[in-house]
């Protein structure tokens, strides 16, 4: 059966929408003055960094441009299987310009891992990655990533992007989803 209730499939609130938007500006903050007087390709990661992007790139001063990639690392589970596949790739050049790729979570950062190789295969003048999460227990692969938003503990967790089976991406707060929902 269908349920509007989207509140009683939620377990824990993790960070509500006010501390994701003072995060968000702080890394913002921190973007501007680390690429003073160079413009900056945003690189969205869709589906989960549709909220980052949009929040990230309207705090941000510097000049940038945005462009999007779609890949696929996850099968029908909840677990990377590794293999990457590009579903939908760019539309920019990266020779010579300075990317930033957004993302909302990085788990056992096999995705950026893999698409931070493959973007730096293509001539762009820097490479380096934004994500809102990282889970640092989950990790499986070292992976450089110059802007992180939270550590977080090794929980599955929705909203803002993030979801369950295709729901709870419009939440605009992250927490963590009651048993009911998954068992
Ligand atoms: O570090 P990893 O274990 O590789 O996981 C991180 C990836 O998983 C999520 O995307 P997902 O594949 O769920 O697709 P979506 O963005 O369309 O929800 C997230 O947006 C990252 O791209
Ligand atoms: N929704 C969601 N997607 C993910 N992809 C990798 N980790 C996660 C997570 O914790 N939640």
């Amino acid at each position: 059966m269908d349920s509007n209730d989207v509140q009683s499939d939620l377990k824990h609130v993790l960070y509500t929408k006010e501390e994701i938007q003072q995060r968000i500006n702080e890394l913002a903050q921190q973007i501007d003055a680390d690429y003073a007087g160079r413009d900056i390709l945003l690189v969205g990661v869709l589906k989960g960094a549709v909220m980052v992007m949009a929040d990230l790139a309207r705090a941000l001063h510097s000049h940038i441009t945005m462009d999007w990639m779609a890949v696929s690392s996850y099968g029908s589970g909840t677990q990377s299987s590794g293999v990457v596949r590009i579903l939908k790739d760019l539309e920019t050049d990266l020779m010579g310009k300075h990317v930033l790729i957004a993302e909302d979570i990085i788990d056992s950062g096999l995705t950026l891992s893999w698409l931070k190789a493959n973007l730096l295969s293509r001539g762009p003048a820097s490479v380096e990655i934004c994500t809102l999460l990282r889970k640092p227990a989950a990790a499986k692969v070292e992976i450089d990533v110059k802007y992180v938003g939270y550590d977080i503990p090794n929980e599955f967790v929705v909203g803002y992007g993030l979801d369950f089976a295709e729901k709870y991406r419009n939440l605009d707060f992250i927490g963590t989803l009651a048993p009911h929902v998954y068992e």
